[in-house]
Protein backbone atom coordinates (compact mmCIF):
# COMPACT_ATOMS: atom_id res chain seq x y z
CA UNK A 1 0.00 0.00 0.00
CA UNK A 2 1.25 3.54 -1.29
CA UNK A 3 1.25 6.48 1.23
CA UNK A 4 -0.22 9.45 -0.30
CA UNK A 5 1.67 12.44 -0.49
CA UNK A 6 0.58 15.84 -0.71
CA UNK A 7 3.73 18.21 -1.55
CA UNK A 8 4.34 21.70 -2.22
CA UNK A 9 7.05 23.15 -3.97
CA UNK A 10 7.10 27.34 -3.14
CA UNK A 11 9.78 27.74 -5.81
CA UNK A 12 11.78 31.30 -5.67
CA UNK A 13 8.69 32.45 -3.25
CA UNK A 14 9.07 32.68 1.08
CA UNK A 15 10.09 34.45 3.43
CA UNK A 16 10.12 33.58 7.57
CA UNK A 17 6.94 35.72 7.57
CA UNK A 18 5.44 33.38 5.16
CA UNK A 19 6.32 30.40 7.10
CA UNK A 20 2.94 31.24 9.74
CA UNK A 21 1.24 29.49 6.95
CA UNK A 22 2.54 26.27 8.17
CA UNK A 23 0.97 26.83 11.15
CA UNK A 24 -2.46 26.88 10.19
CA UNK A 25 -1.93 24.22 7.65
CA UNK A 26 -0.98 22.11 10.99
CA UNK A 27 -3.89 23.16 12.79
CA UNK A 28 -6.30 22.01 9.95
CA UNK A 29 -4.11 18.68 9.63
CA UNK A 30 -3.15 17.69 13.22
CA UNK A 31 -3.18 13.81 12.47
CA UNK A 32 -3.04 13.67 8.16
CA UNK A 33 -3.66 10.35 6.90
CA UNK A 34 -1.32 11.26 4.40
CA UNK A 35 2.17 12.23 4.04
CA UNK A 36 2.66 16.18 3.65
CA UNK A 37 5.62 17.86 2.51
CA UNK A 38 6.51 21.65 2.19
CA UNK A 39 9.66 22.03 -0.40
CA UNK A 40 10.51 26.05 0.70
CA UNK A 41 13.54 28.34 -0.80
CA UNK A 42 16.22 27.00 0.72
CA UNK A 43 16.89 29.80 3.12
CA UNK A 44 14.10 29.14 5.24
CA UNK A 45 14.62 24.46 5.39
CA UNK A 46 16.27 24.73 8.25
CA UNK A 47 14.43 26.84 10.29
CA UNK A 48 10.80 25.54 9.08
CA UNK A 49 12.38 21.88 9.70
CA UNK A 50 13.35 23.24 13.35
CA UNK A 51 9.76 24.87 13.29
CA UNK A 52 7.87 21.80 12.75
CA UNK A 53 10.02 19.05 14.50
CA UNK A 54 7.57 17.58 16.39
CA UNK A 55 4.38 18.19 13.73
CA UNK A 56 3.64 15.96 10.69
CA UNK A 57 5.05 17.94 8.37
CA UNK A 58 8.26 17.19 6.39
CA UNK A 59 10.63 19.70 4.73
CA UNK A 60 12.65 19.05 1.68
CA UNK A 61 14.79 21.24 -0.66
CA UNK A 62 13.84 21.70 -4.09
CA UNK A 63 17.57 21.12 -5.85
CA UNK A 64 20.72 19.74 -4.74
CA UNK A 65 24.30 19.71 -5.88
CA UNK A 66 25.92 16.51 -7.15
CA UNK A 67 28.90 16.74 -4.84
CA UNK A 68 28.97 17.16 -1.07
CA UNK A 69 30.87 19.94 -1.16
CA UNK A 70 33.54 22.24 -2.75
CA UNK A 71 34.04 25.26 -4.89
CA UNK A 72 30.42 25.58 -6.20
CA UNK A 73 29.11 29.12 -5.75
CA UNK A 74 25.19 29.11 -4.83
CA UNK A 75 24.95 26.06 -4.61
CA UNK A 76 23.80 23.56 -1.91
CA UNK A 77 24.35 19.68 -1.39
CA UNK A 78 22.56 17.10 -0.25
CA UNK A 79 24.02 16.38 2.77
CA UNK A 80 24.05 20.18 3.89
CA UNK A 81 19.84 19.51 3.38
CA UNK A 82 19.88 16.90 5.46
CA UNK A 83 21.74 18.46 8.61
CA UNK A 84 19.09 21.20 8.18
CA UNK A 85 16.55 18.74 8.66
CA UNK A 86 14.95 18.15 5.66
CA UNK A 87 14.26 14.69 4.35
CA UNK A 88 13.10 15.16 0.62
CA UNK A 89 14.30 16.85 -2.43
CA UNK A 90 13.01 17.89 -5.59
CA UNK A 91 15.74 17.06 -8.67
CA UNK A 92 14.97 17.37 -12.11
CA UNK A 93 12.42 19.98 -12.19
CA UNK A 94 11.28 20.96 -15.26
CA UNK A 95 12.41 25.21 -14.50
CA UNK A 96 16.06 23.20 -13.52
CA UNK A 97 16.45 21.65 -16.72
CA UNK A 98 15.22 24.59 -18.48
CA UNK A 99 16.66 27.48 -16.56
CA UNK A 100 19.59 25.62 -15.99
CA UNK A 101 20.28 23.13 -18.79
CA UNK A 102 20.04 20.17 -16.48
CA UNK A 103 20.07 16.75 -18.34
CA UNK A 104 18.95 13.64 -17.27
CA UNK A 105 22.20 11.94 -16.58
CA UNK A 106 23.15 15.31 -14.17
CA UNK A 107 19.46 14.41 -12.60
CA UNK A 108 20.39 11.24 -11.80
CA UNK A 109 23.33 12.02 -10.42
CA UNK A 110 21.74 14.91 -7.55
CA UNK A 111 19.21 11.94 -6.96
CA UNK A 112 22.35 9.59 -6.03
CA UNK A 113 23.55 12.29 -4.12
CA UNK A 114 20.18 12.64 -2.10
CA UNK A 115 20.43 8.96 -1.62
CA UNK A 116 23.79 9.04 -0.12
CA UNK A 117 22.63 11.90 2.16
CA UNK A 118 19.36 9.82 3.34
CA UNK A 119 17.24 12.12 1.50
CA UNK A 120 14.41 10.97 -0.50
CA UNK A 121 14.30 12.23 -3.82
CA UNK A 122 10.92 13.43 -5.83
CA UNK A 123 12.31 13.03 -9.45
CA UNK A 124 10.61 15.14 -12.13
CA UNK A 125 9.67 14.48 -15.75
CA UNK A 126 7.08 15.72 -17.88
CA UNK A 127 6.65 16.66 -21.65
CA UNK A 128 6.64 20.11 -23.36
CA UNK A 129 3.05 21.24 -25.06
CA UNK A 130 5.45 20.94 -28.67
CA UNK A 131 5.76 16.95 -27.73
CA UNK A 132 2.25 16.61 -26.45
CA UNK A 133 1.32 18.01 -29.85
CA UNK A 134 3.86 16.14 -31.99
CA UNK A 135 2.83 12.70 -29.90
CA UNK A 136 6.16 11.96 -28.91
CA UNK A 137 4.99 11.89 -25.06
CA UNK A 138 5.23 8.62 -24.16
CA UNK A 139 9.06 8.53 -25.77
CA UNK A 140 10.08 11.76 -23.94
CA UNK A 141 8.79 10.37 -20.75
CA UNK A 142 10.59 7.20 -21.21
CA UNK A 143 14.04 9.07 -22.37
CA UNK A 144 13.48 11.04 -18.89
CA UNK A 145 12.56 7.88 -16.56
CA UNK A 146 15.74 6.15 -18.10
CA UNK A 147 18.05 8.56 -17.78
CA UNK A 148 17.20 10.38 -14.54
CA UNK A 149 16.33 7.30 -12.45
CA UNK A 150 19.40 5.81 -10.65
CA UNK A 151 19.80 1.86 -10.91
CA UNK A 152 19.80 2.23 -7.11
CA UNK A 153 16.53 3.71 -6.51
CA UNK A 154 14.26 2.27 -4.34
CA UNK A 155 10.43 2.66 -3.41
CA UNK A 156 11.67 3.56 -0.25
CA UNK A 157 14.56 6.49 -1.56
CA UNK A 158 12.29 7.51 -4.37
CA UNK A 159 9.04 9.82 -6.20
CA UNK A 160 8.08 10.26 -9.69
CA UNK A 161 6.63 13.40 -10.24
CA UNK A 162 4.77 13.81 -14.04
CA UNK A 163 4.68 17.15 -14.29
CA UNK A 164 3.79 18.09 -17.85
CA UNK A 165 5.75 21.40 -18.40
CA UNK A 166 2.54 22.71 -20.47
CA UNK A 167 0.62 22.74 -17.61
CA UNK A 168 2.63 24.11 -14.81
CA UNK A 169 1.40 27.39 -13.26
CA UNK A 170 -0.68 27.96 -16.75
CA UNK A 171 -4.13 26.78 -15.44
CA UNK A 172 -3.89 24.27 -18.32
CA UNK A 173 -4.33 20.68 -16.71
CA UNK A 174 -4.61 17.42 -19.05
CA UNK A 175 -7.60 15.36 -19.15
CA UNK A 176 -8.18 12.62 -16.85
CA UNK A 177 -7.84 9.82 -19.57
CA UNK A 178 -4.08 11.94 -20.37
CA UNK A 179 -3.10 11.69 -16.71
CA UNK A 180 -4.22 8.19 -16.40
CA UNK A 181 -2.13 7.19 -19.56
CA UNK A 182 0.85 8.43 -18.41
CA UNK A 183 0.76 7.41 -14.83
CA UNK A 184 -0.21 3.94 -16.27
CA UNK A 185 2.82 4.39 -18.70
CA UNK A 186 4.87 5.40 -15.81
CA UNK A 187 3.67 2.08 -13.48
CA UNK A 188 4.67 -0.28 -15.73
CA UNK A 189 8.09 1.41 -16.72
CA UNK A 190 8.62 1.35 -12.91
CA UNK A 191 7.47 -2.87 -12.32
CA UNK A 192 9.46 -3.37 -15.36
CA UNK A 193 12.37 -2.16 -13.98
CA UNK A 194 12.37 -2.20 -10.53
CA UNK A 195 11.53 -5.25 -8.13
CA UNK A 196 9.72 -3.15 -5.97
CA UNK A 197 8.36 -0.69 -9.09
CA UNK A 198 5.15 -1.38 -7.74
CA UNK A 199 5.53 0.88 -4.51
CA UNK A 200 6.93 3.68 -5.44
CA UNK A 201 4.61 6.81 -5.07
CA UNK A 202 4.24 8.54 -8.80
CA UNK A 203 2.81 12.61 -8.43
CA UNK A 204 0.97 14.11 -10.89
CA UNK A 205 1.68 18.18 -10.71
CA UNK A 206 0.59 21.53 -12.59
CA UNK A 207 -1.88 23.56 -11.87
CA UNK A 208 -3.72 21.38 -9.10
CA UNK A 209 -5.97 22.84 -7.29
CA UNK A 210 -8.83 22.73 -4.80
CA UNK A 211 -10.92 22.75 -7.30
CA UNK A 212 -9.78 19.74 -9.39
CA UNK A 213 -7.42 17.73 -6.73
CA UNK A 214 -10.52 15.22 -6.00
CA UNK A 215 -10.95 14.43 -9.89
CA UNK A 216 -7.41 13.90 -10.53
CA UNK A 217 -6.48 11.90 -7.13
CA UNK A 218 -9.46 9.87 -8.34
CA UNK A 219 -7.33 8.41 -11.12
CA UNK A 220 -5.35 5.23 -10.84
CA UNK A 221 -1.97 5.37 -10.23
CA UNK A 222 -2.21 9.19 -8.71
CA UNK A 223 -0.80 9.11 -5.59
CA UNK A 224 -0.09 12.77 -5.03
CA UNK A 225 0.83 15.95 -6.05
CA UNK A 226 2.93 18.72 -6.77
CA UNK A 227 1.71 21.58 -6.20
CA UNK A 228 3.48 24.63 -6.78
CA UNK A 229 0.93 28.15 -6.98
CA UNK A 230 -1.67 26.26 -4.80
CA UNK A 231 0.72 25.36 -1.60
CA UNK A 232 1.94 28.63 -0.93
CA UNK A 233 -1.15 29.12 1.27
CA UNK A 234 -2.87 27.74 4.01
CA UNK A 235 -5.82 28.28 2.52
CA UNK A 236 -5.18 26.84 -0.91
CA UNK A 237 -3.43 24.24 0.34
CA UNK A 238 -5.48 22.69 3.03
CA UNK A 239 -7.84 21.65 0.27
CA UNK A 240 -5.66 19.71 -1.58
CA UNK A 241 -4.85 17.77 1.15
CA UNK A 242 -8.27 17.37 2.51
CA UNK A 243 -8.67 15.93 -0.85
CA UNK A 244 -6.10 13.62 -0.64
CA UNK A 245 -7.14 12.47 2.43
CA UNK A 246 -10.59 11.31 0.99
CA UNK A 247 -9.44 10.07 -2.30
O1 LIG B 1 6.44 21.95 -8.60
C1 LIG B 1 5.28 22.27 -8.86
C2 LIG B 1 4.82 22.38 -10.21
O2 LIG B 1 5.75 22.99 -11.04
C3 LIG B 1 3.40 22.82 -10.40
O3 LIG B 1 3.27 24.20 -10.28
P1 LIG B 1 1.79 24.84 -10.31
O4 LIG B 1 0.98 24.04 -9.31
O5 LIG B 1 1.97 26.26 -9.92
O6 LIG B 1 1.26 24.62 -11.69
Amino acid sequence: MRRKLAAGNWKMNGTPAELAQLNALITAHPTPNVDVLICPPSTLVAQAADIFAAFPLAIGGQDCHTAKSGAHTGDISADMLAAAGATYVLTGHSERRTDHGETDAVIASKSTAAYDANLTAIICIGETLDEREGGTTLDVLDAQLAGSIPDTATAANTVVAYEPVWAIGTGKVPTLDQIAEVHAHIRARLTARFTDGDGFRILYGGSVKGSNAADIFAVVDVDGALVGGASLTAADFSPIITALENA
